[in-house]
């Protein structure tokens, strides 16, 4: 039996579901978007099987309906889709970033024999548009789901069967509290970010010594200023009351901040440091690629052409199983600058007992 899967907004979100679905079997994927230009892209970059202009045509016998457009037109697109005849059983889910304004809103639609479990895949990029999907993308990253207590349960696990194909964690969120979390963790971020981008541009922008000189830390910490406006517009809007009470706080943070300074405080400095290191030496790694692997080596490696051949020749020879391997672009986290990954404890073992004698730098 074929199901029918319809994207709406196949862009970053929705190429990059599409990206996971398409050609998994017994499933057919329907790319909707409003512009002519986009479908053509859509086809050409193999995320979708079909697309179509027509919402009609989209939404026709759909079982799973996606909406990846703009926080600011969930609404709309729920209104209109809600007017049409949709498939008995058929589930509408959205990726919008907050949560709290599309549940509300889905509720006072209610049709019935449809079902809407809010979702949010907790993984993006500053890049949009179909272009920049990846099949990659929600690898072992956490996706949340809302549903509204009516939702049957056979419905919501139809939808987190379908989801298995991203890889990635579904996890069961209220929807006023999500809202609160990444209005903390993604939301805020993403001012500071551009608050800090527009302080150096702001007062310095005539001294091209600034631009130079940016390095590791301003990078770091501002890639995400360099997100698409009209996504981040409409997200900061949608959960303003989140975002003024986070912003209080973080004048209090910065005022803090402003009070050590004064008092040339270092041990209160210090302290807030070492907090900060603490909490997000706490946090979990989050892992991309193709083999959910168990055993890591990390070793470090001088920094010469062909070193990473030679590693995995070496290991082949030894008949030493490596499942995959990782340059690591950031060092903050973890030793090494070579990640090796292996199935087998015992494999993982022989690996590194074969590259320390070869006087490699092996850290378990
Ligand atoms: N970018 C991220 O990191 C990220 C992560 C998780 C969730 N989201 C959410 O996913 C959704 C899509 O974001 P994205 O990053 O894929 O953006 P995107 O710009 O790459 O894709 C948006 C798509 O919606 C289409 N669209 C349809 N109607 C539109 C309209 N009226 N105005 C503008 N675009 C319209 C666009 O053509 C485009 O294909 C948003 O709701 C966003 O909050 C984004
Ligand atoms: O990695 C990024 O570039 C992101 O901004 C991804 C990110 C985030 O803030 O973590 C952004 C918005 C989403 O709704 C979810 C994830």
């Amino acid at each position: 039996m074929t199901m029918k899967v319809a994207i709406f907004g196949v862009g970053l979100i929705g190429g990059s579901l599409g990206l996971c679905l398409k050609g998994k079997p017994g499933i057919t994927v329907v790319g909707h978007s409003h512009r002519p230009g986009s479908l053509n892209r859509m086809i050409e970059r193999g995320v979708v099987d079909a697309a179509t202009l027509s919402m009609e045509e989209a939404a026709a016998d759909a079982d799973f309906i996606f909406l990846c457009v703009p926080v600011g037109n969930l609404e709309e697109y729920l209104e209109k889709l809600y007017a049409l005849p949709l498939k008995p059983g058929c589930i509408i889910t959205d990726v919008g970033s907050t949560k709290a304004s599309v549940m509300e809103r889905a509720r006072s639609l209610s049709a019935s024999g449809v079902y809407f479990i809010g979702g949010h895949p907790m993984a993006g990029s500053e890049r949009s548009g179909v272009d920049a999907a990846s099949t990659l993308l929600f690898e072992n990253a956490y996706y949340v789901l809302t549903p509204s207590p009516d939702v049957p349960e056979e419905a919501y696990l139809r939808l987190e069967r379908l989801l298995a194909h991203t890889r990635a964690q579904i996890v069961r969120v209220d929807a006023v509290m999500h809202d609160r979390i990444v209005g903390a963790i993604s939301h805020l971020p993403h001012i500071i970010a551009v608050a800090l981008v527009n302080q150096v541009c702001d007062y310095n922008a005539d001294n091209g010594l600034y631009r130079t000189l940016a390095a590791g830390g301003f990078r770091d910490i501002t890639r995400i200023a360099s997100s698409d406006p009209l996504i981040w517009r409409d997200i900061l809007l949608s959960n303003q009351e989140v975002l003024l009470s986070l912003l209080r706080d973080w004048n209090e943070e910065i005022a803090g901040f402003i009070r050590l300074l004064e008092a040339q405080d270092g041990d209160g400095i210090k302290q807030a440091f070492e907090k900060a290191n603490q909490f997000r030496g706490e946090l979990p790694e989050r892992r991309k690629g193709a083999i959910t692997s168990l055993f890591d080596l990390h070793i470090d490696v001088p920094d010469h052409p062909g070193i990473i051949g030679q590693i995995a020749t070496q290991l082949g020879v030894n008949q030493i199983n490596l499942s995959n391997m990782q340059i690591i672009e950031s060092r903050e986290d973890v030793p090494g600058v070579l990640r090796l990954s292996f199935r087998q404890e015992a494999e993982m073992e022989r690996a590194k007992d074969h590259l320390l004698t070869l006087g490699y730098t092996v850290y378990v």
